[in-house]
């Protein structure tokens, strides 16, 4: 066979395939690959050239700013109180719907006084949940949780977005943040080093004496040592107090009133083989919108946002309060201030939905004040500085990717993606 007939051969064999095979393989590729990884990809890839495109608005400081800030900080200023009963009772009734407590309070510094001060007076283990946590009364009267520290500040954890334990640092910057944002949906919480031997051990019942160890050294030193009663809790992973049995750890105000859990629609595996559907499927929301009623959808994207923020991938459950979606369980976030799982605000991408009130919130915190405000907020606090520097970045840098998703959202849906429900 000479040359001449080989390449006819070639370009023969070529046109067979385009037109027989070459169609199939094609239509598959398509179905398969463009519809799910592709897309995927697609969509980092425009989020990538909008943030290289980002208007100055985005980036620059929005004067609007100095007013929330004043305004903030005016609340959130610690205030001595005379009687915390009277100041519980006040917030023991701020809860509507989810909004947790009120926009603008003269009580809330006060009631952040109440939880850094009042003497615990009993302590018993809190079987709820996974994680090992407390039960405490305040002054033989108010009830909160207590979640422990367990790693430092700058741990970085690698692997899938929810390993790790509690980051306790967490709840109290998901709580100024949220008051940042007006997405009040959080507990209030404060940070509070505590006594394990004198605060915690001294008021336990005997089922949470049983699960602290009390080790003696030569010397005669005692250590105690807290492993707690949940489904992750053994006796091999304990959080220990140091020379004088301190451990750090926060205080979670319990929200008034039932809490419902259900199952979030963008829920994980929890295995690293298995994906959800919502991970390869970019139409995910068009089924949602016609089960789901809009207000709900409109709250899991703000919780979207928010946990995109900090890095929270472990919203498997969300719980509601009167109907509406609160923020309780924020402690899985801060794992890794260099990662950024952008499948966290899936439901903002895959909907194109979003309150117009919180577009207009996120707006005015631009151009690197947001951390900085949390930061003034959260100064006021026992266990300040919360994060490192490192993880402040990280949400600074998270929010310009929020406002590159929203702007790829205007460009599909327009105005019409903004809502006022
Ligand atoms: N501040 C609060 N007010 C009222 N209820 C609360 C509060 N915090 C937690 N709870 C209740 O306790 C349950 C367990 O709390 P949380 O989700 O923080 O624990 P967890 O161990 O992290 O759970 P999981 O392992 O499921 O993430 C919640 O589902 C909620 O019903
Ligand atoms: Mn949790």
């Amino acid at each position: 066979m000479n040359k001449r007939t080989g390449i006819i051969i070639a370009i023969i064999v070529t046109l067979l395939c385009l037109v027989l095979g070459g169609n199939f393989y094609f239509m598959y590729y398509l179905n398969v690959e463009e519809g799910q990884l592709s897309s995927v990809r697609a969509l980092e890839n425009m989020i990538r050239h909008k943030m290289r495109h980002l208007k100055p608005a985005y980036l620059n400081r929005n004067p609007r700013f100095f007013m929330y800030r004043n305004k903030l900080l005016k609340n959130y200023k610690p205030a001595p109180y005379e009687n915390a009963s009277v100041l519980w009772d006040i917030a023991n009734w701020w809860p509507h719907e989810n909004e947790i407590y009120p926009l603008y309070d003269s009580s809330m510094g006060q009631l952040l006084q109440t939880l850094r001060q009042e003497p615990i007076t009993r302590v018993n283990n809190l079987a709820r949940g996974t994680q090992l946590k407390l039960l405490m009364r305040l002054s033989q009267q108010q009830k909160v949780i207590f979640k422990p520290q367990w790693y430092p500040r700058d741990i970085v954890l690698e692997g899938a977005v929810y390993s790790g334990k509690d980051r306790h640092v967490a709840e109290v910057y998901a709580f100024y943040l949220g008051a940042v944002l007006d997405l009040r949906w959080t507990p209030i919480v404060v940070g509070r080093v505590v006594n394990l031997k004198d605060e915690i051990y001294a008021n336990g019942d005997q089922e949470l004496q049983n699960t602290i160890a009390i080790n003696v050294d030569e010397q005669g030193n005692e250590t105690y040592c807290l492993y707690g009663k949940c489904h992750y809790c053994n006796e091999e992973e304990t959080v220990c107090g140091d020379a004088d049995h301190n451990i750090e750890g926060v205080l979670i105000y319990i929200v008034p009133g039932t809490l419902a859990k259900r199952r979030s629609p963008w829920q994980r595996t929890y295995k690293e083989d298995k994906r959800a559907q919502w991970e390869d499927d970019m139409n995910y929301c068009k089924s949602l919108k016609n089960k789901m009623e809009t207000i709900r959808l409109l709250d899991l994207i703000d919780v979207a946002i928010f946990d995109y923020l900090i890095q929270n991938g472990d919203r498997h459950h969300y719980e509601t309060r009167e109907e509406r979606v609160v923020l309780i369980d924020n402690g899985k976030s801060f794992g890794n201030p260099n990662k950024d799982h952008l499948d966290i605000l899936a439901p903002l991408y895959q909907c194109c939905l979003l309150r117009k009130s919180t577009w207009d919130r996120l707006q005015v915190f631009s151009g690197g004040v947001l951390t900085e405000i949390v930061d003034r907020l959260a100064k006021q606090d026992a266990l300040f500085p919360l994060i490192t520097d490192r993880h402040k970045r990280g949400v600074e840098r998270r929010l310009l990717v929020v406002f590159a998703v929203v702007e790829h959202c205007m460009d599909k849906e327009g105005d019409k993606m903004f809502k006022t429900l």
